[in-house]
Parts: C-alpha cells; sequence; structure tokens
C-alpha cells in the first residue's frame, strides 16, 4: 500500500497549471495571485503625522523655548503648508503631511493652548517624533506581493493602496462535488430511522469557497447504471470531481468500477493510513482529476486537509505552506503500521508553544468530536509509541 507521502506525490504529479483571469479586487480574497505587486509610491508616500497636536522644529524646543503661536492647520488631505518662522508651530491632525520646515509633533495630551499659543508642557521630546518618515517602511519600486501569494485580507489592503482595482489570479477549476450512498437525505429534509443527512459535500463546499472555489452540489444513489450516467454528464462537465463514498469493499461501492468504466484511469487505491485508507485517485487522459474520498466524515475531513488542497494549491501554482508543528501532550499508542491522523485540541502554551492534546474521538463516523478538535496531529506509520513532549506535524482546521 502506498505511504501518506507517496500518495501525495502521485497526486502533485497530476495537477496541471491553470492559467491566469483577471478579477476585480472586490472578489480576489481567498484567490492565488498571478502577477508581481511593485509599490507604486513609497510607504507611506509622505512623511506622514501620527498624532493630533502640534508641529515644530525641534531646535526651537532645544534651545528653550516652550510657548509657540500657532500660525495655522494642517488637515489629513490637504497639500503640504509650510512654517514660516522656525518659532512658530502649526497644528497637524493625524495623516497630516508634515508641514515643511518642521521635523517633530507634540500631541495635544502633551501641551496646552490659549489665545492662539501652545504650550509644552513635557520636558522631554525628541527630534522626530510622532512622524512616520516617508520610505521607512517600502520603497516605489520595491515588490511587495510576489506570484504564488494567496490574498488574504491584509494583502487585499497593499493592492488597493498601490491601486489595483483588478489583480491577476489563478482561474479556479470547475469542480463538482457529488455524494453517494442511498442512505443520505437533503439537508432541508427528515430523515427516516435508516437514514442520515449528507454532510460530507457541505463540508467540502465551504472549504473550497474559502479558497474562492465555487462547486456545484450533486447526489447519486448506491446504482451502478444510474452513477455511470450521472458520473458521465458531471465528468463532461468539470475539471476536477470529488466524490465522497463508495470506495471501500461493500457491495455497493461502485464508484471505482464506475469511473473506468468511464475512463477515468485509477491512480492509485488506499494509501496505509488511519482514517481514509480507501482514498481511490484517478484522472483522464484529457487532464481530468478524480478524489474519491472514504465516505466516513472524519476520513473526508482529513484526507481534504492532506491531499485535495494541496493539489488544489499547487494547480492554481501557490507557494507551498510551511508545515506546522506542535508538541504532543499526552501518550499515544498505535500499533499498526499505518500514519495515524490523531484529531488534537491545541493549545497555545505561555513559552509560546503548541501542545497536543489527543482526541481520538470513536473513530472515523465521529464527526462530532471535530468541533472540540482543531486539527489532525500525522503520527508515522512506523512507530506504535508516541511519547508526551515529541514534536509532529498538524494539519489545521483554520488553516483554511
Ligand atoms: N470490509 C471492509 N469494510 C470497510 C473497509 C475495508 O477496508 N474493508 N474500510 C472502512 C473504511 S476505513 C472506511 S473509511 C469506509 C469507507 O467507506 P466508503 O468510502 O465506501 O463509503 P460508504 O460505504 O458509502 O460510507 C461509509 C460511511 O460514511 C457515511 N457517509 C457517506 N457519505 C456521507 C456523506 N456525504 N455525509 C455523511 N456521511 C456519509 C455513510 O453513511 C457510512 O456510514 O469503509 C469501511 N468499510
Ligand atoms: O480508514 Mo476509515 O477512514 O477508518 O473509516
Ligand atoms: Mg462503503
Amino acid at each position: 500500500m502506498l505511504s501518506v507521502t507517496e500518495a501525495l506525490s502521485h497526486i502533485l504529479s497530476h495537477s496541471h497549471p491553470l492559467p491566469a483571469e483577471t478579477v476585480p479586487l472586490t472578489r480576489a480574497v481567498g484567490r492565488i495571485l498571478r502577477e508581481d505587486i511593485q509599490a507604486d509610491r513609497d510607504f507611506p508616500p509622505f512623511d506622514r503625522v501620527t498624532m493630533d497636536g502640534i508641529a515644530i522644529r525641534y531646535e526651537a524646543f532645544a534651545s528653550g523655548q516652550r510657548t509657540f503661536p500657532i500660525a495655522g492647520t494642517q488637515f489629513a488631505g490637504q497639500p503640504l503648508f509650510s512654517l514660516t518662522s522656525a518659532n512658530e508651530c502649526l497644528e497637524v491632525m493625524t495623516g497630516a503631511v508634515l508641514p515643511d520646515g518642521t521635523d517633530t509633533v507634540i500631541r495635544y495630551e502633551d501641551l496646552t493652548t490659549e489665545n492662539g499659543m501652545a504650550t509644552i508642557t513635557i520636558e522631554e521630546i525628541s527630534v522626530g517624533q510622532n512622524v512616520h518618515r516617508q520610505a521607512t517602511d517600502r520603497q516605489a519600486g520595491e515588490v511587495l506581493l510576489t506570484t504564488g501569494t494567496r490574498l488574504r485580507p491584509t494583502e487585499i489592503a497593499v493592492l488597493a493602496s498601490v491601486g489595483k482595482p483588478t489583480v491577476a489570479v489563478s482561474a479556479r477549476p470547475r469542480v463538482a462535488l457529488i455524494s453517494t450512498g442511498d442512505e443520505l437525505v437533503g439537508v432541508d429534509e427528515m430523515p427516516l430511522p435508516h437514514q442520515i443527512r449528507g454532510s460530507n459535500t457541505y463540508m467540502l463546499q465551504a472549504a473550497l469557497l474559502t479558497l474562492g472555489i465555487e462547486t456545484s452540489l450533486n447526489h447519486l444513489p448506491d446504482d451502478q447504471e444510474k452513477m455511470t450516467r450521472g458520473l458521465s454528464s458531471i465528468l463532461a462537465e468539470n475539471d476536477l470531481l470529488i466524490l465522497s463514498g463508495g470506495v471501500s469493499a461493500g457491495m455497493a461501492d461502485f464508484v471505482p468500477a464506475v469511473m473506468m468504466a468511464l475512463g477515468v484511469r485509477e491512480r492509485f487505491h488506499k494509501i496505509a493510513q488511519r482514517p481514509g485508507k480507501p482514498l481511490w485517485f484517478g484522472t483522464t487522459d484529457t487532464g481530468k482529476v478524480v478524489f474519491g474520498l472514504p465516505g466516513n466524515p472524519v476520513s473526508t475531513t482529513m484526507c481534504l486537509f492532506r491531499y485535495l488542497l494541496p493539489f488544489l494549491n499547487a494547480s492554481m501554482k501557490g507557494q507551498p505552506e510551511s508545515t506546522r508543528y506542535a508538541t504532543l501532550a499526552e501518550q499515544v499508542l498505535f500499533k499498526p503500521a499505518l500514519t495515524y491522523f490523531l484529531p488534537v485540541r491545541l493549545t497555545s502554551q505561555p513559552d509560546g508553544s503548541q501542545l497536543a492534546y489527543p482526541l481520538p474521538g470513536s473513530g472515523s463516523g465521529d464527526y462530532a468530536n471535530l468541533i472540540d478538535a482543531n486539527g489532525f496531529m500525522e503520527l508515522p506509520a512506523d512507530q506504535s509509541e508516541f511519547a508526551a513532549g515529541e514534536v509532529y506535524p498538524v494539519l489545521l482546521f483554520g488553516e483554511i
């Protein structure tokens, strides 16, 4: 059986880079940038006042002057004023350009004003205080964001600042999510005693939406013929199919056979892991990709984080995410020669480390257990005892 890393490299070898497209900035969050972004101006573009108060020439203060006639006011958004007399001051507001002829700002809390005069009431000031100097953060022409960056709200702010009403990002794959199983009913239906409401495709849809990927929700029954017909048209209209269920050893687990009948070549079936062992992966000659995720909800979730998200990231030419690690809080024993994805509750410690408390739950059907967990810890297959204090990689639910 394939190991986790072998399976992932198979999967990544079948990711085809998607083309770039231009989208409005207002729709770009979560998408992968496909152009380098330069600073069009210095950051900040002018000497920026950072406190409401008065601007003076430091020399005047250093020579003993404490009371300054107020010669005017420089508001934010007004063109540059000049202080004509070195012994006067200008009132200045946060966000304003520092007036020409001044170099230091004293906040209102440190002065009094009366009859058009400002008197500084503190003894210690430093030259240049309360001024955010032009170009101290970034210089015009500097590359701020590189292609492959996933656009978070903080990057959206940078794009707005440099004047990008539209931005080049990776096109999104056409993705169909397909639940299978006669026991499943819709979210708006009342299940009979032997039925359940399907949840996996909703979980997958939510995960992909955070990457800006829209998906269609589909359902097919455990009927080989109906499944073949349904999947044939879904395959024709999509680049990526993500199925849930129907991939293990049951008499109604038709997904691998149906896929092969539709010309999807099996690249692998089964990985030495728990949960998620029966993962099925296939591709067509035309470059379409099919993930047959195991139906048990914890397996589906684990396969999303370990395989599907890296695949999508590679297809959209995103910069690889760095591996996260945490420290196991308690001893764990796991005998089978399988990589064990253990649900854990991560807590930050005062020393800055992350402790992972095991939440094994009652198996891969126990998705309520994931409410308390905030990630999976990946425990290697060649070990059966995992001691408290050992450090292992973690997949964090909050990272998407
Ligand atoms: N004889 C064997 N039986 C099983 C094996 C095996 O190796 N030999 N593997 C087990 C493992 S491990 C897993 S994981 C499951 C995988 O099952 P399938 O992918 O075939 O999925 P189903 O049989 O259709 O369903 C399994 C389970 O998941 C529930 N399910 C399915 N879809 C959804 C959905 N959209 N939302 C919520 N829950 C869903 C379904 O009701 C079942 O309870 O097989 C083991 N069996
Ligand atoms: O490997 Mo399965 O995913 O235990 O239920
Ligand atoms: Mg099954």
